[in-house]
């Protein structure tokens, strides 16, 4: 059954309220170039939570394998380059590799699977619109691999249609940015359940 990551939290509240629901793992933007940052501080305040929790980071890799708390999961959110990938190995981290959800980066795809099990297929950019062709594809070989990009209670049935490992939601679920919907959510685990 597909799982449900919610990702942009940045309040406590919203973290611990989140973690009473079904949701299967949390994220947070650990990069000041996301509107939903929090400070790597903000981590140690989670420990409690015993649900997976991530630490989504774009710029700031290696700040973010040094601060982050050791029980979290890193997220790569940015294409990295092989000298980068090769450094990525020698760490004992659980990484989940971003993958731009495009037939461009099919041969990156495979890159990432190699490095780790869990990969996300999302936008290259915010604004695009997802190639869920090209996300059906991976799927059918890699039903594990996870799927963001947009996805909110109107468009989240197609994206379950593809069987993902888990969706990946953010903007879809806000009041505003880091201020998370508790409402959209219930429903979103309704859909998926
Ligand atoms: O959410 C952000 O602000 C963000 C900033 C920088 C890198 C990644 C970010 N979010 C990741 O993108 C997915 C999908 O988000 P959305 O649902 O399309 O808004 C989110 O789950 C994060 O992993």
């Amino acid at each position: 059954m597909t799982k449900l990551k919610v990702c942009g939290i940045a309040t406590l509240d919203d973290a611990i309220e989140l973690a009473k629901l079904n949701v299967h793992m949390l994220g947070f933007v650990t990069d000041p170039i996301s509107p939903r940052y929090v400070k790597f501080d903000f981590l140690n305040f989670l420990k409690s939570l015993t649900l997976p929790l991530v630490s989504v980071n774009v710029f700031n890799i290696r700040e973010a394998i040094r601060r982050t708390p050791s029980n979290f999961l890193i997220q790569v959110h940015r294409i990295l380059n092989d000298d980068e990938m090769d450094i990525m190995t020698t760490y004992e981290r659980k990484f989940i590799m971003y993958v731009p959800m495009s037939e461009r980066y099919l041969p990156y795809l495979e890159k990432a699977l190699n490095l780790t099990g869990m990969v996300l297929l999302d936008l290259e950019r915010k604004s695009d619109k997802p190639d869920l062709n090209f996300a059906s594809k991976v799927l059918k070989d890699h039903p594990e691999v996870g799927i963001g990009g947009g996805i909110n209670l109107d468009n989240v049935r197609e994206f379950l249609k593809l069987e993902p490992g888990w969706i990946d939601v953010s903007r879809g679920v806000e009041d505003f940015p880091g201020k998370k919907n508790l409402n959209k959510v219930r429903k979103l685990l309704e859909v998926i359940a």
